[in-house]
């Protein structure tokens, strides 16, 4: 009898795609099968506002409650919904190859953000995105929306010129043909961590879904989210503040850029930094040093 293992997982399109994929990975690589399992949350929560948001955080504890107690072995997250603060009991046991980090938008007749005509109406749920979009186009009309990719998708058949979503998302789910631009760096920065999965299971799982788990891994994606986390939490903010941050490998050298910013787009602050140790813990002292030198510019008041 092959083992089996139980990946737990949200019910929305994105969540299932995903976990399906690291599911396929995970059996190819340890010979064993691994199953779906849907987990939910009561009622009340799911017609609540966080359901209405994507639902992270009710999600997140559910998944976690599933892995503590043993009803599922693994779950994949997406890594830029997980909360900054370490999961007593619970491991990150892999952070697979990245996708895409960047943002990108969706329009109507595919036109680029500079192309957008004046005023356009631009639509985000995501004051970080929100902020750069004012940041770069003042007199777009930033529209506040809700619900999964194809409900925002949808909107462009409605009453909105343009939104923005994860890059990652939309390719994850077979929907990368709606991109009309993909957002450099110096428009706008991604969401910590945005683009990258989490397989998470319980401390002491077993060993033959570990050793995949640690073949499933990849270095630089790890140490990418690594720096932006770490700058996220020395920053105190969580996935719905005005924080960008990217970091990429280049050559020997780990570079993390990160833009913090007031809502309505009237403030900046941008900064970089590099550093030549390529470990977590290298890592990790970038996040925090960026971030203390966003302070120093007076990030605090615009978080
Ligand atoms: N907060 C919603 C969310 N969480 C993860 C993704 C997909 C992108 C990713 O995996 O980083 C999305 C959709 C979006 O932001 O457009």
């Amino acid at each position: 009898m092959p083992e089996i293992f139980k990946l737990g997982t949200r019910g929305s399109t994105l969540a299932r795609t995903q976990s399906q994929q690291v599911a396929d990975q995970l059996a190819a690589i340890g010979g064993f099968a691994v199953e779906l399992v849907e987990i939910r949350t009561d009622g009340d929560v799911l017609t609540g506002p966080l359901s209405q948001m994507g639902g992270t955080g009710v999600f997140v504890t559910a998944l976690r409650e599933a892995l503590l107690n043993g009803s599922i072995d693994l779950a994949v997250h997406s890594l830029k919904d997980l909360p900054t603060a370490p999961a007593p009991g619970l491991t990150t046991a892999a952070i697979p190859l990245r996708a895409e980090a960047r943002d990108a938008l969706c329009s109507r007749s595919n036109r680029t953000l500079s192309e957008l005509p004046p005023g356009a109406k631009v639509g985000t749920g995501s004051p970080r995105r929100a902020a750069q979009l004012r940041a770069a186009r003042g007199d777009l009309e930033v529209v506040d929306i809700r619900g999964n990719v194809d409900t925002r998708l949808g909107r462009l058949e409605k009453d909105l010129d343009a939104v923005v979503l994860a890059a990652a998302g939309l390719g994850r789910i077979g929907r990368s043909a709606a991109i009309s631009e993909l957002f450099d760096d110096t428009v706008m920065l991604p969401a910590p961590g945005q683009g990258a999965l989490a397989v998470e299971t319980a401390q002491g799982a077993p060993e033959s879904l570990r050793a995949a788990l640690v073949a499933l891994d990849e270095a630089d994606s790890r140490l990418a989210v690594t720096a932006e986390r770490a700058l996220l939490a020395r920053l105190e903010a969580g996935c719905s503040a005005p924080v960008g941050a990217l970091a990429q490998r280049r050559g020997s050298m780990l570079r993390l850029e990160a833009w913090v910013g007031a809502v309505d787009g009237s403030r900046v602050i941008r900064q970089a930094r590099a550093t030549d140790g390529l470990t977590e813990v290298a890592a990790t002292l970038l996040g925090i040093e960026l971030a203390e030198a966003l302070l120093a510019d007076g990030a605090a008041e615009l978080i």
